[in-house]
């Protein structure tokens, strides 16, 4: 089975406006609103490729009753850990740019981390938990790792999709897959990666440091997988972005949906791609017609 974990889910509010004006009144063109936070998002796509997962955090108030039942009605399990405040509500405002505006989420006790900790105990060799998202200040920098160990002792696998500092801690313990962008991975190795070429040449050193599969997205300039065996690079599909909110985590959810159905990676890397793509292209996450109508335009090359 496949956990997902978000310590901090949100309700995703996506607005466009044809401009902003920063200090006025301004009105939207268009809004809607979704289930967020990162694992949470991985949760709806593989439900979209007819896989299923439950989905653990923290969640809290009207905001976190939205979360669940919109959950619940795409026909996802939920294992929440119920907390006294409301979800956050993340702004995403799409004008010439796309701006973002996270909240910083509900106050969690100890009480509610202890919990959580018991059900991540239960897990059994045979299940994977992908744990995305950032860690709220109110809880310990160390939780990722505390949750991991967790993991290791049931012999659970694990995916980590966070950024830089939070990958540097976690490598050691041998995540299954971990997906950094191109400014996570830059941050990790204090350098610049411009292309595909950087991304592979610093990406294998994360295979190197204990990441059993990695892929790295440079938006749409490409992305490359790596693991022991292999080294590929995949062009990206052509076409309008609508908007990239959980572009990453789709490809985290079709790579797994693939992977781990037959175990052919390249293949699971190239649904990924579209996947994400698809996202992108999409207000909202992607459908499974439009994942497999950008399949073709994935074009993967080998490299050593
Ligand atoms: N402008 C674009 N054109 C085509 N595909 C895109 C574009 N932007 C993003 N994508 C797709 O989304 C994937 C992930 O994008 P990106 O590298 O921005 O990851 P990310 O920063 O983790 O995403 P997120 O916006 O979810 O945080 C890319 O590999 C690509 O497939
Ligand atoms: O604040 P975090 O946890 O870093 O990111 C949360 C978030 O921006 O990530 C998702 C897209 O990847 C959104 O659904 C959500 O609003």
């Amino acid at each position: 089975m496949i956990y997902t974990l978000t310590l901090n889910p949100s309700v995703d509010y996506i607005v466009s406006v044809d401009e902003v004006h920063l200090g006025q009144l301004n009105r939207t063109k268009t809004e809607v609103k979704f289930p967020g936070g990162k694992g949470i998002n991985v949760s709806r796509v593989l439900m979209t490729l007819g896989v299923s997962s439950t989905a653990k955090g923290f969640v809290g108030g009207f905001t976190g009753a939205y979360v669940k039942d919109s959950l619940k009605k795409e026909g996802i399990e939920t294992a929440f850990v119920e907390v006294e405040e409301d979800t956050r509500i993340n702004i995403k405002l799409k004008a010439s740019e796309e701006t973002e505006i996270n909240g910083q989420g509900p106050n969690l006790t100890e009480e509610n981390l202890q919990k959580l900790k018991d059900q991540v105990s239960q897990l059994t060799n045979k299940d994977v938990l992908v744990l995305a998202g950032s860690i709220p200040s109110k809880l310990p920098e160390s939780i990722y790792e505390d949750l991991i160990q967790i993991c290791k002792d049931s012999g659970a696998e694990f995916v980590v999709d966070a950024e830089g500092s939070i990958l540097q801690k976690v490598l050691a313990y041998r995540p299954y897959l971990i997906k950094p962008n191109h400014h996570e991975l830059g941050q990790f190795f204090d350098k610049k990666i411009q292309s595909c070429e950087d991304a592979l040449f610093y990406g294998k050193k994360l295979v190197e440091q204990g990441a059993k599969n990695v892929i790295v997205s440079l938006a749409e300039k490409g992305a490359v997988f790596i693991n022991s065996e292999l080294a590929v690079i995949a062009t990206v599909p052509k076409g309008e972005l609508k908007s990239s909110v959980g572009a990453g985590d789709s490809m985290v959810a079709a790579f797994l949906a693939k992977s781990i159905n037959d175990g052919k990676l390249t293949e699971a890397f190239r649904y990924s791609v579209a996947a994400g793509s698809a996202t992108a292209f999409s207000i909202g996450l992607a459908s499974r017609e439009k994942i497999e109508e950008l399949l073709p335009q994935v074009q993967l090359t080998e490299s050593v």
